[in-house]
This record gives structure tokens, sequence and C-alpha cells, in this order.
């Protein structure tokens, strides 16, 4: 059954929708595990889409996000602020206020904001900004604005999430290196999985990691980076083979900073969509010891976003 957007918005041309019913996980992950990346999508009828947004998405609500948290075997979530919302975090920061306190957010802000609206980000549970380089998401922002906003959060003790394409990693080196705050990347900054994991572009984003110890990765979507699959549908167990070797390399070399989440409801897709089930059946593959696992799920989630409970 094709999913609604509701308001006054069309689906951009081949959407795909997200996975219904979801299979349950073999794999149970370890108690108080974190989906540190997934986003919401309006509903479009109550959080208006953004005019400058690149895809209108189908609805994706706090609510089925959060019935699919509980599914999946998970306590929280880390609500992303999605491109197709722009600079409006409402939607987001609806999600985190009826979580009781499951959810933590990264919002996308611009200079104009107010300290004021800073601080209400704060309270309703944002610890992070993100900052976008992905140039079918988003228009370019000027680094200089994106450099005075860092600072800004860096007072609130949040951090800079990223997101780019592993070919852009050499021009953006000096502004990445010179963030002033805990630098999150998004999807292992997207390596092409066709070239070898020893290859100079993957070793670029590991010594990018390696000498900058304030750098931690998202080891999470597989199902946008594999090109051979096979893809996580009909109970596939051994999905997006070509991805286990980038994604487990930086859990191994790096296991406490790195994180994982679904990406759910997963934007963009083009190819398919996988079943989150399949998905969580994957960070075994990555993450290969129950203490690799809680590093990932647990404790660095924890310590990035609740660090009070620590
Ligand atoms: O690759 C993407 O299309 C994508 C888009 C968004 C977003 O629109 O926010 O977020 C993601 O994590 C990934």
């Amino acid at each position: 059954m094709t999913k609604p957007t509701s308001g006054d918005f069309t689906k951009t041309a081949g959407w795909l929708d997200w996975f219904e019913g979801p299979s349950k996980p073999r794999f149970q992950v370890p108690a108080g595990s974190v989906d540190a990346h997934c986003h919401v999508f309006g509903p479009g009828a109550e959080f208006p889409y953004a005019p400058e947004r690149k895809y209108t998405p189908c609805d994706a609500s706090k609510q089925q996000l959060y019935a699919l948290r509980d599914h999946l075997g998970f306590a929280r979530n880390v609500v992303v602020q999605a491109t197709c919302h722009g600079a409006d975090n409402r939607a987001m920061v609806d999600a985190l206020v009826h979580s009781k306190g499951k959810a933590r957010g990264v919002a996308t802000v611009r200079r104009s904001i107010s300290d004021e609206d800073l601080q209400s980000l704060h309270e309703a549970g944002v610890r992070g900004v993100r900052f976008n380089f992905v140039k079918r998401l988003v228009d370019f922002t000027p680094k200089d604005e994106l450099m005075e906003i860092a600072a800004r959060i860096q007072k609130l003790g949040w951090h800079v999430v990223i997101y780019f394409e592993a070919v852009d990693l050499p021009d953006l080196w000096d502004f990445f290196t010179a963030l002033p705050t805990t630098v999150v990347v998004d999807h292992m900054g997207r390596p092409d999985v066709s070239k070898p994991v020893d290859g100079p572009e993957f070793e670029l984003f590991l010594k990018f990691m390696r000498q900058h110890p304030n750098v931690w990765s998202k080891v999470s979507c597989p199902e946008r980076l594999s090109v051979a699959g096979p893809k996580a549908l009909n109970g596939e167990q051994a999905a997006y083979q070509d991805v286990v070797p980038f994604a487990r390399k930086v859990v191994e070399e790096f296991p406490d900073r790195v994180l994982w989440g679904t990406d759910w409801p997963h934007p963009n897709l083009k190819d398919h969509m996988p079943d989150d089930g399949l998905l969580v059946d994957f960070i075994p593959h990555i993450a290969t010891t129950a203490e690799l696992q809680k590093k990932l799920l647990v404790d660095n989630p924890m310590r990035l976003y609740w660090p009070e409970e620590n």
C-alpha cells in the first residue's frame, strides 16, 4: 500500500515509501540501545515541508518512528533534522518533546537564529547541528556562516554532524578539521564500496578519524552504500556484504567513536526499501563482539546525547 503525504504536497516521482511490517530482528540489541540516526517527515498537513526542499517524501510520523523503535527492541532515538524540512525544526522538536525523554535531536539552523531559540532547542533535547554538503540535498551555505554557528553551539556543549560524499573530503578537510566541537560523520562519509577498503579514498577517511580524536562516525546506511547487495529483504541474513569490510574497519579501529542508526524512513532510496528488522541483523556483521555492540549501540550514543546519565 502506498503511503500518503498530507497537506498540499505531492511526493517526488518514484518515491519509495518506508517498509510496512518489518520483521522482528534475530539479533537482540543490548538493553538501552539507541537508534542514533533516524528522521520524521511531517506529517505535511501539520508540519509543512520546506519551500527550499529538494524532495517531497511520504509522511513518517513520530508515532510511527516510536512504534518501530519498540518493535526493533531499541530504547531511544536520535532524531536528525531531515533536509526536506530545511531549518524549520518543528517536526523534529515535536517528536522530541513527545518522546518522554527517550529522544534527543540534531537540528539545522541558520546564522539568523537567536540565542533564545537555540536555548529552546536545547531544552527540547537538541544536542547538535547538522551541516550538509551533499549537493543533491541542499543549497550551498558559506563556510563562515557554518563556522559562526559552530562557535555558538559549542557553548551549549553541542556537536556538529556533517554529511558529505567521499570524493568531497579533500576539499572540505580544512573546514572540517577546524571545527571546534565533536564532529560526527554521517554514513562513514559515503565511501564508494566498489573501491578497495584499503585504497586511498577510504584511507583518507580513516586518516581523518585517526588524526582527529574529536571525529566520530555513524556506521549506518549499508542500504545506501551497497552496490552488490544482497538487499535486506525476504529474510536475508547476510545483507550488504560489500559494506561490511568498511563498517567493520571503522568499528574495530574506533570502537569508542562510532554510532549506529536505522536511517528510517530512508529518504531518497532509488533501488529498494529495506526491511528495518533485517537492517538490525546487519549489526553483528560489523560489530562482532558483545563488547563492540554495547559500545556502538549504548555507551557511545549515551555519552554523546545523554551525558548527564553517565
Ligand atoms: O542520502 C540521503 O538522501 C539522505 C537524506 C537525508 C535528509 O534529507 O536529511 O538524510 C540522510 O541521512 C540521508
